[in-house]
Order: C-alpha cells, then sequence, then structure tokens
C-alpha cells in the first residue's frame, strides 16, 4: 500500500508557520502551492508558455482579493480609508479566506465582495480579460500561469497581497 503521502519527485511537504496549514514546495524551482501535487516538479520557473497546463493565451479573466497593508503602495481602499494592518497580519486573513474558499465554505464572490481592498471588490473581484504588460510582474505571472479554474497561493505585490481564481 503506497503512501498516502508519497509525493510525485520534485516535491517536499511543508508546514506554514504562521497558520500551520500545509503547503508543497518544487525542490527545483523553490515555488510552492497549497493544492497536493499530482505530477513531477516541473524543473524550470512559471510564466513563459510553460505556465498552465499546455495553455499559452494572449489573455487570460481572473477574480482577485486582495488584502492591502501599511507598506502597500496605495494604503486605503473602499474599505479602510487608512490601512494600518501589517504585512504578516494580511497574509494570515488571506490564509483564511483562501482556506474558505477550499472548503468551500464561502465562495470567491463572496468573499471579494466583502474583503478586498481593491475597487473589483464590487464586481466579485472580477478583473475582466487582460494580456501580458497590463498588470504588476508577479500578478501576471501568477495569473499565465494558472490553469482555468485554478486557486492561486498567495501572490505579492507593490499593492498587497493577492488571491487569484482564473476564470477563462
Ligand atoms: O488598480 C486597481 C484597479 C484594478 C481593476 C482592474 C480592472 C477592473 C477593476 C479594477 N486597484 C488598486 C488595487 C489593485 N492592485 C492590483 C494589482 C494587480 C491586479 C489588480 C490590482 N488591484 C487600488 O484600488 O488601489
Amino acid at each position: 500500500m503506497p503512501d498516502a503521502e508519497q509525493l510525485p519527485e520534485g516535491w517536499e511537504k511543508r508546514t506554514s508557520r504562521s497558520t500551520g496549514l500545509s503547503y508543497y514546495l518544487n525542490v527545483y524551482t523553490k515555488e510552492s502551492q497549497w493544492d497536493q501535487p499530482t505530477e513531477p516538479a516541473k524543473k524550470t520557473g512559471g510564466g513563459g508558455s510553460g505556465g498552465g497546463a499546455g495553455d499559452s493565451p494572449d489573455e487570460v479573466q481572473c477574480l482577485h482579493l486582495l488584502v492591502k497593508h501599511k507598506g502597500s503602495r496605495r494604503p486605503s481602499s473602499w474599505r479602510e480609508e487608512n490601512i494600518t494592518r501589517t504585512k504578516e497580519e494580511a497574509q494570515l486573513l488571506l490564509e483564511v479566506y483562501r482556506n474558505k474558499i477550499v472548503q468551500q465554505e464561502a465562495t470567491f464572490d463572496e468573499l471579494a465582495r466583502s474583503y478586498s481592498d481593491c475597487s473589483s471588490a464590487k464586481r466579485g473581484g472580477d478583473l475582466g480579460k487582460f494580456g501580458r504588460g497590463q498588470m504588476q510582474p508577479p500578478f501576471e505571472k501568477a495569473a499565465f500561469g494558472l490553469n482555468v479554474g485554478q486557486l492561486s497561493g498567495i501572490v505579492d505585490t507593490d499593492s498587497g497581497l493577492h488571491i487569484i481564481l482564473r476564470k477563462s
């Protein structure tokens, strides 16, 4: 009987110090993901045509949930005029929201409408379709690295911390 935790080649299971949640580390690219891997770890980084499962779209449509912090480029939003939470507090909040989505206790749309610090909150976090070169590089790399329907890990940009759901 194989060990239930037997992972495909190139992956290691780690535990988040801040939340105790398990995540998986690609030992080659040092990229991490929350979802248990089913394929051997790729040996080169994300982005470019190697991002999604074989697709390399000109544009993607994504929802995102942004939690800003005091180091954000614009530490203010429709929710809170002066955002003073630390980056660590923002990370903890976003891990709770992401876990609720994964556990199907809430939808991405519901949580983005209530908690996202981006003006797209009123659209359930929907950014519409965008191509390469339109979003900050870490966001673009993560978004174009997702398969349709896939939820990202936590993505760090100058705006704050995000989770991203690719719709198309
Ligand atoms: O830049 C915007 C508007 C984004 C948007 C695009 C398309 C439709 C609706 C909103 N909002 C910023 C926060 C922010 N920073 C981001 C970085 C990448 C993607 C979305 C982002 N949202 C802010 O409010 O500070």
